[in-house]
């Protein structure tokens, strides 16, 4: 701050300003305190003087008019200084605020004029150009540069005077005011001397379409969109929106507006990696800025306390309210749970009954991020190893899983190295494994081709090809997925697959793949295992690299990158690739009834609730008591402090719930609107409740099936549809890696048979060739009438 006038004010600051607005350029005040009785008194007027000055100082006679405790209260709120020519020093308060000696160019506001004012400027200039004019910064109220111009001693006490952009123009050779031509005036705000006072700074509010004779907002251009320019947009919504658009919704629906600023800080708390967390810090400005615009508070008002704030010399410890470190739930579910929180925080699940069409409509969402926001995220990826091939590959690696690799694959025959580690009980158990997957994929292979007579001699058949080229995602983030290596693998083989890639993402200790997964990939006969996960990995192997070959088919399970860079290429007609399902994070739904044994119940739930935070469980209760809730919620609880993943198992949790049915026809309803991944019951007579089961996944059916024997051994597929795809796909199996050819032979008899009936519709689809074919045809065998 180097203005060479710091006035000072007493206790009729108003009307002095009323009198004196020039006053306000010097951007600085300070306040005489021997004028109020208080600290309150000076914090009051300080606030008063926090819209016009920057910056606000104290004046005291003697330091000893307040205590510490006052002189601390006034520097915590928003008081640059105090300056005291009596000096006392306290050892909480910084020498830097509290000042003995008097800074120059103080003088009494009420006893200054204008051209005193001015003078006061103008002494103290210095110019260092010939034609004795000072070079003149313009910036706005964001303090953003609008230009550079010049100024004369006249131009500046005019400016001051009529508290207006007024500067000299070298080409005109005169005083110039902005905007007294185009209407795009500025207000003058603020003047700054710089350190050497040979040039200006004059804070300008800009009116009209901005600063630059070429009408952009600063003659650097305009400017980029930042939160200034949003407040601008808001502003001008607040006034303008159409009825019915979003932006109306948000400023007349509070309630909306709130929840909002709720979800996108949860998405922000929840986000993760620089483009993630960018990402969701904007919407949250956004929302903040709509609610700011929507109360009356400018950004200014936010800077002005954000730096108040900065000026506080002793800080609040900064702990979270209790509400924000544990749920609101936690006091009752404690007591009824008769947990010792001291020790672990309880493990539970919400509670629903399923009358409460809210309370089940949240239970029920997804804990997913908006496809379109993890598009955005992606597509950078995607592209960058379209274009950049294994350069790219091999940073993401390094970015994403810490490991920096000189190649990105390993090729078949995988060397010994890669098998160190593997004991026989594992070969045995990952073969016992293979062996049931074949067996039942096996019986799902169509061999013969079908073939059916619809007319005679018209002979229709259908067979299957194997997908030449498929690419199999194993994941590898959080847990590595031998298992899903098999479970893609076996069929793909049994499928008779010419080329079968894997792709996972290395180890972070070794940059290895794990000897299971190895074992699985040479048992299955991959010939390459691509040693990169997320986006990077579906991209190299959708468009191939120099050392990934292209394939025609992706399939796998992932995370929400995987599942979103699977859909992004499958729609890329330039990849020419398809995909097997979005199989995302995992999911089960339980239906239980007072029968089912809790322990059993419990550990279904966090057997899939251990594979991701965004995992979620749901357990469908039949009729079941209270003793019985709280009985499943203990083994819940019990069961995941033992568990090695549990801080996983706690976040999943949190968005996992008990919906509570009044009979087994209901909850299987329940269970069908929400298509889960993997749908366990756990009921009596379970198998009688199959026969309604419409969208599902994988169906385990009784006490003693567990979901983990269908994830690893028993023979079905664990890649399944998740997110409620189960309406729609089906899991992995046999015929995900073919694709069936049809095939037609027709006899002349068989033409005589079906001929008319397609010139018929050629004709009406107005198709003569269509019509044609079959004309010349029977023309020939003579079964038209001759005309
Ligand atoms: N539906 C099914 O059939 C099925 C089967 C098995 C596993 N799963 C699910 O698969 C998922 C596996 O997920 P995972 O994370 O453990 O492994 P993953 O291999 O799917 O993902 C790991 C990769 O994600 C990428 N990644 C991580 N953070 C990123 C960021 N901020 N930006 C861009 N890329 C990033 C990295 O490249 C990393 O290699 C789990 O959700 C599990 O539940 C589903
Ligand atoms: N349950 C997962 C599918 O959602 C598959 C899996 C692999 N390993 C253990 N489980
Ligand atoms: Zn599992």
């Amino acid at each position: 701050m180097t203005f060479p006038i710091l006035p000072i004010f007493g206790k009729d600051i108003d009307n002095v300003l009323i009198d004196k607005p020039f006053l306000k350029l010097a951007g600085q005040a300070v306040l005489d305190a021997s004028e109020f009785a208080t600290d309150a008194d000076i914090l009051a007027a300080a606030k008063k003087c926090s819209n016009n000055f920057k910056s606000i100082s104290i004046f005291l006679d003697s330091v000893e008019q307040f205590n510490e405790k006052e002189l601390i209260n006034i520097l915590n709120n928003g008081v640059d200084k105090i300056y005291s020519i009596k000096q006392i020093t306290f050892e909480s308060i910084p020498p830097s605020r509290l000042v003995s000696n008097i800074p120059t160019g103080l003088a009494r506001a009420d006893d200054m004029s204008l051209d005193a004012f001015s003078e006061a400027v103008l002494s103290k200039l210095k110019s260092d150009r010939k034609d004795g004019l000072y070079t003149t910064l313009v910036v706005d109220e964001a303090e953003r540069c609008l230009g550079l111009v010049y100024s004369s001693k006249e131009s500046i006490a005019l400016a001051i005077k009529k508290e207006r952009g007024i500067y000299f123009s070298r080409s005109r050779n005169e005083i110039w005011e902005k905007g007294a031509t185009s209407g795009n005036t500025q207000k003058l705000i603020s003047v700054d001397l710089d350190c050497d006072s040979d040039a200006l700074k004059f804070i300008v509010g800009q009116d009209g379409v901005g600063f630059c004779h070429l009408e952009t907002e600063s003659c650097f251009g305009n400017f980029s969109y930042g939160l200034v320019e949003l407040e601008k947009t808001l502003l001008n919504r607040l006034s303008n929106a159409v009825e019915g658009s979003y932006t109306r919704r948000l400023f007349s629906d509070e309630e909306l507006l709130n929840a909002k600023i709720k979800e996108e800080a949860e998405e922000l708390v929840e986000a993760k990696g620089k483009d993630e967390i960018s990402w969701e810090a904007a919407d949250l400005f956004y929302f903040i800025m709509t609610k700011l615009v929507s109360c009356g508070v400018s950004l200014k008002d936010v800077e002005n306390n954000l730096n108040m704030k900065n000026l506080k010399i002793t800080r609040r410890k900064g702990d979270a309210k209790p509400k924000f470190l544990k749920k609101k739930e936690d006091s009752i579910v404690e007591k009824k749970l008769k947990i010792d929180t001291s020790k672990d925080e309880p493990v539970f699940l919400q509670v629903v009954e399923s009358s409460d069409i809210e309370g089940v409509q949240g239970a029920v969402t997804r804990p997913i991020q908006k496809t379109s926001e993890i598009m955005h995220l992606v597509q950078p990826i995607i592209e960058n190893v379209k274009t950049n091939g294994d350069k790219a590959l091999l940073e993401y690696t390094e970015k994403f899983d810490g490991v920096k690799l000189t190649s990105t694959c390993i090729e078949a025959p995988i060397p010994e190295e890669y098998f160190e580690g593997l004991t026989d009980e594992m070969k045995n158990s990952l073969d016992l494994s293979i062996e049931n997957v074949r067996k039942f994929h096996a019986a799902q292979l169509q061999e013969e081709p079908m073939v059916v007579e619809t007319q005679p001699g018209v002979v229709c058949s259908r067979f299957p090809r194997p997908i030449e080229r498929v690419g199999l995602y194993i994941p590898g983030g959080t847990a590595i997925l031998p298992s899903t290596a098999l479970m893609l693998g076996v069929p793909a083989q049994v499928a008779g697959c010419k080329e079968i890639v894997f792709a996972s993402p290395p180890c972070k200790s070794d940059g290895k793949i794990s000897p299971e997964v190895a074992y699985v990939a040479s048992k299955v006969g991959a010939s390459k295992i691509v040693l990169a996960g997320g986006a990077q990995a579906v991209a190299a192997m959708a468009y191939g690299t120099e050392s990934v070959p292209k394939v025609d088919k992706i399939l796998g399970p992932g995370n929400q990158f995987v599942t979103a860079a699977k859909m992004h290429v499958q729609n890329d007609t330039q990849a020419l690739c398809s995909i097997d399902m979005p199989a995302g994070p995992s999911e089960v739904l339980v239906v239980a009834d007072e029968d089912a044994d809790e322990d059993f119940v419990a550990s279904d739930l966090l057997s899939q609730a251990e594979h991701g935070i965004d995992s979620q469980v749901i357990l469908v209760g039949v009729n079941l008591s209270k003793a019985k809730i709280d009985r499943i919620q203990q083994a819940v609880h019990s069961q995941a402090l033992e568990l090695p993943r549990l801080e996983i198992v706690r976040k999943c949790i949190t968005h996992s719930t008990i919906i509570l049915c009044k009979s087994y026809q209901e909850a299987i309803e329940m269970s069908n609107k929400y298509a889960p991944e993997h749908l366990i019951l756990q009921i009596n007579n379970a198998n009688d409740y199959v026969k309604l089961v419409d969208n599902a996944g994988s169906i385990f059916v009784g006490a003693y099936t567990p979901e983990s024997c269908g994830d690893y051994s028993s023979g079905t597929n664990h890649t399944l549809p998740t997110y409620g795809y189960a309406r729609q796909y089906s899991g992995c199996n046999t015929s995900t890696f073919q694709k069936f050819i049809t095939a037609q032979s027709i006899t002349p008899e068989g033409l005589d048979k079906i001929g008319r009936a397609v010139m018929c519709i050629a004709k009406v689809e107005g198709l003569d060739g269509h019509r044609n074919a079959v004309k010349i045809r029977m023309n020939k065998l003579g079964l038209l009438p001759k005309v």
